[in-house]
């Protein structure tokens, strides 16, 4: 059988205020939703499997490696927060080439690889524009290229349509859905809006009070009455 993409077995993280328990495996090739009200634990989530929060207890794997003690850069993770992932002085092409080489040491080959991604996000010409010059859509776009330049099997993208506007977050939705399905790698994306989960997710991990409540396949999660926070979230009456 081959190996989950992640498990997280027994893990616990401890604040002041609040202590947080999650367990949950996610099979390879999955794009699950991670939902859940404002302070339920998504992001806390998301920086124990990057490696920015370490547990107090329990076991991160990935591709079925133990985690422990392994800095985020060192993991088989990359992720895109909702804004700022480009450096805002270094032009589109050597910030996807940050993937490729964070000493920016880039080849002939890199170079290809670099203008390959922009054109697979729609952005082939972009390459000598620098961030503040683009649309948020086109940002994030760039954060997506240069994901795809790292090939590494599991991506966490953090809200990454929360600062777009409609049209774009349907623009970006579609994209994330293609490269997904070209890719097959592992996609968890946190989002508060049901319509990703709906048109975007196969699976759903839903958060309440720092648990994992529910963790199931888009079409069971959407057939759910029987916790009022989903209830909530889904627009349940
Ligand atoms: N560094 C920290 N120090 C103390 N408490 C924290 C810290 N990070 C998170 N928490 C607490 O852990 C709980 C979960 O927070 P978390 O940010 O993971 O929620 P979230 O679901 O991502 O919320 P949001 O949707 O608002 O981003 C909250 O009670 C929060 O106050």
């Amino acid at each position: 059988m081959s190996a989950a993409a992640l498990t997280l077995e027994g893990v616990e993280v401890r604040f002041d205020t609040a202590t947080l328990r999650f367990d949950c495996t996610v099979p390879a090739g999955r794009l699950v939703a991670v939902a859940g009200a404002s302070g339920s634990g998504k992001s806390t989530l998301f920086n124990v499997v990057a490696g920015f929060e370490p547990p107090e207890l329990g076991e991160v794997r990935i591709l079925g490696e133990d985690m422990a003690g392994r800095l985020p850069a060192e993991r088989p993770v990359s992720v895109i927060f909702q804004e700022n992932n480009l450096f805002a002085h270094l032009d589109v092409a050597t910030n996807v080439g940050l993937g490729i080489s964070p000493s920016l040491r880039l080849g002939s080959s890199d170079r290809r690889a670099i203008d390959e991604a922009l054109a697979r996000v729609g952005l082939a010409g972009f390459g000598k524009r620098l961030p503040p010059t683009l649309s948020g859509g086109e940002r994030q776009r760039v954060a997506l290229a240069r994901a795809l330049v790292r090939h590494r099997p599991l991506l966490l993208l953090d809200e990454p349509f929360a600062a777009l506007d409609p049209g774009m977050r349907a623009e970006m939705r579609d994209l994330i859905g293609q490269l997904h399905r070209e890719e097959g790698n592992t996609i968890l994306m946190i989002t508060h809006h049901a319509d990703d989960v709906k048109l975007l997710a196969d699976s759903v991990i839903f958060l309440h009070q720092g648990r994992i409540v529910a963790h199931d396949d888009i079409a069971r999660f959407l057939e759910r009455r029987d916790l009022a926070a989903i209830n909530r979230f889904l627009g349940n009456d």
